[in-house]
C-alpha cells in the first residue's frame, strides 16, 4: 500500500535521512523506533511532503506520489497524526473534525464519515461541544486521530501517539490502532514507547542516524539485546 525507496532528506546542509526504504501493507502496523533525533519524524515528513526529500521515490497503492503538494497527498490517502498533537485548541471538538472536510476524495471508495469517527471515538461524541484546549492529553490526541480519520485514509502515520500519556490511555490508543489496521488500515507507527510498539505493531524498524539499521518481528527485536542495548539504549 505504502512504498518508500531509498529517501534521502535534507534540512539545509544537514544530510538527515539517507536511503530509507520500507513498505506498509494493507492491514499492517509497521512501528518506527530509535532514540532522539535519528530522523522519525523527518520520515513521516518526507511522505506528506512537509519535508521535501531530495531523491527516492514514495507510492501509494502503486502509484507515485512523490513530491506532490500536502492536500493531494491526503486526498489520495495518507493521513498524519502529527507529534505533540496540535488540535486547534480554541475550537471546539466537532469544529476540529470538520476541518479536514474538504480534504475527502471524491474518487476513492471512502466510507469514512463523522459517525464512523465517533463509533471509534465515542468520548469525543460525549465532548463534541467542548473546546479543544480544555480536552485532557488523552482526549486530546483521540481527537488528532480522529482528525486524521474524518479524511478517510488508506494509510495512517502516526507520530509518536503515547507521548505523555497514562498507561492505561495507551492501551486504549494501541487497541484503537490495531483496529482500524485489522480494518485494513496500513499504519506507519513512529514510538519511543518500545513496549506500545511492540505490543502493537505486526513488525517494527529501528532507526540510526537517519538509516534503517534494524528490520524484524516485535518477537525478534525483543529477544535481541545487542540491538536493543546499541540503537536504544535498553
Ligand atoms: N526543520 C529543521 N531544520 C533543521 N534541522 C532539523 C529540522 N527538524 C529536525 N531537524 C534535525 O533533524 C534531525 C532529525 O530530527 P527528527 O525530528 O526527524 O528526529 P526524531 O527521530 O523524530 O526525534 P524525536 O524523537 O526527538 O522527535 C535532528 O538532528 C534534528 O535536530
Amino acid at each position: 500500500m505504502l512504498e518508500v525507496t531509498e529517501l534521502n532528506t535534507y534540512y539545509g546542509y544537514s544530510h538527515i535521512l539517507h536511503g530509507v526504504s520500507l513498505t506498509v501493507k494493507q492491514g499492517e502496523v509497521l512501528a518506527v523506533l530509535g532514540r532522539n533525533g535519528v530522523g522519525k519524524t523527518t520520515l513521516v515528513h518526507s511522505i506528506v511532503s512537509f519535508a521535501k526529500p531530495a531523491t527516492g521515490r514514495i507510492k501509494l497503492n502503486r502509484e507515485e506520489i512523490t513530491g506532490l503538494p500536502t492536500h493531494q497527498i491526503v486526498r489520495k490517502g495518507i493521513a498524519l497524526v502529527p507529534q505533540g498533537r496540535r488540535v486547534f485548541r480554541s475550537l471546539s471538538v466537532i469544529e476540529n473534525l470538520s476541518i479536514p472536510f474538504p480534504c475527502q476524495t471524491k474518487t476513492r471508495d471512502n466510507s469514512w464519515d463523522l459517525e464512523k469517527t465517533f463509533q471509534v471515538f465515542p468520548t469525543l461524541r460525549a465532548r463534541r461541544d467542548q473546546r479543544a484546549g480544555n480536552l485532557s492529553g488523552g482526549e486530546q490526541q483521540m481527537l488528532a486521530m480522529a482528525r486524521a480519520l474524518v479524511s478517510g485514509p488508506d494509510v495512517l502515520l502516526l507520530d509518536e501517539p503515547s507521548e505523555g500519556l497514562a498507561p492505561l490511555i495507551v492501551k486504549g490508543i494501541s487497541e484503537v490502532i490495531q483496529k482500524l489496521a485489522a480494518g485494513g488500515m496500513a499504519i506507519l507507527l513512529v514510538e519511543q514507547n518500545f513496549n506500545m510498539a511492540l505490543k502493537t505493531a505486526h513488525s517494527v524498524l529501528v532507526m540510526s542516524r537517519g538509516q534503517i539499521v534494524h528490520q524484524s518481528t516485535p518477537q525478534d527485536l525483543a529477544a535481541n539485546h545487542e540491538i536493543k542495548a546499541r540503537y536504544l539504549g535498553m
